[in-house]
């Protein structure tokens, strides 16, 4: 079974199938029958891809409505703390936190919904991440949640006055504070 549930609805967490041998090892990093084999169907139209040093923290951040991404994210190298917050209005865990390890070593990806604030810090000297998003880049309808917001206690894996974080990131508000478009379809 692929794909393992989170507690969360719909936040879903995806390990391929490596076939390793001799030389190292193979795996398809995304196949699409594979996810429309559960029902999962998504029109990924964008690929990103990050490099960051250790103690980079990036997020938390969605897109608002129309412009909503699905992300399924993994890491190339290295290991990073992945965290999503659902945001969702009228989800039955509006407001939790789900973190995870991704590494180029478990090789598991994060299947993240529209409707969550996502973010990751990075654990190891350095990282290469990639991500595949169902929706392009729209720079108007970005938003986000303060990595530190004391509502969320997020545990990041480091002390975060070691934190590099963005200057946008710096002024994201708590969520209390954010407004958004996002509601829960059960
Ligand atoms: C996201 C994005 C950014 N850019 C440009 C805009 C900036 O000039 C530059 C760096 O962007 P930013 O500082 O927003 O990059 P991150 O902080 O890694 O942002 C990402 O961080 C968290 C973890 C996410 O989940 C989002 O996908 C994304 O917001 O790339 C693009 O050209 N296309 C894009 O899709």
């Amino acid at each position: 079974m692929p794909f393992t549930e989170t507690g969360i609805p719909d936040l879903l967490v995806y390990e391929p199938r490596v076939f390793a041998d001799s030389r190292g090892y193979f795996f398809e990093s995304y196949n699409a029958g594979t996810f429309e084999q559960e029902g999962l169907r998504f029109p990924f139209v964008q690929d990103n891809q990050a490099r960051s040093t250790y103690g980079v923290l990036r997020g938390l951040h969605f897109q608002l409505e129309p412009y909503a991404q699905t992300k399924l994210i993994r890491a190339l190298e290295g290991r990073i703390l992945d965290v999503v917050v659902d945001i969702r209005k009228g989800s039955p865990t509006y407001g939790k936190v789900f973190t995870i390890e991704l590494s180029a070593e478990n090789k598991k990806q994060l299947l993240v919904p529209k409707g969550f604030a996502h973010g990751y810090s990075v654990l190891s000297e350095t990282a290469e991440v990639m991500y595949k998003c169902d929706n392009f880049y729209h720079k108007a309808s970005e938003g986000g949640l303060i990595y530190n917001d004391p509502a969320l206690n997020i545990d990041w894996g480091f002390d975060l006055k070691d934190a590099v974080v963005s200057d946008k990131d710096q002024v994201l508000p708590t969520l209390e504070n954010c407004t958004h478009n996002f509601v829960y379809n059960s």
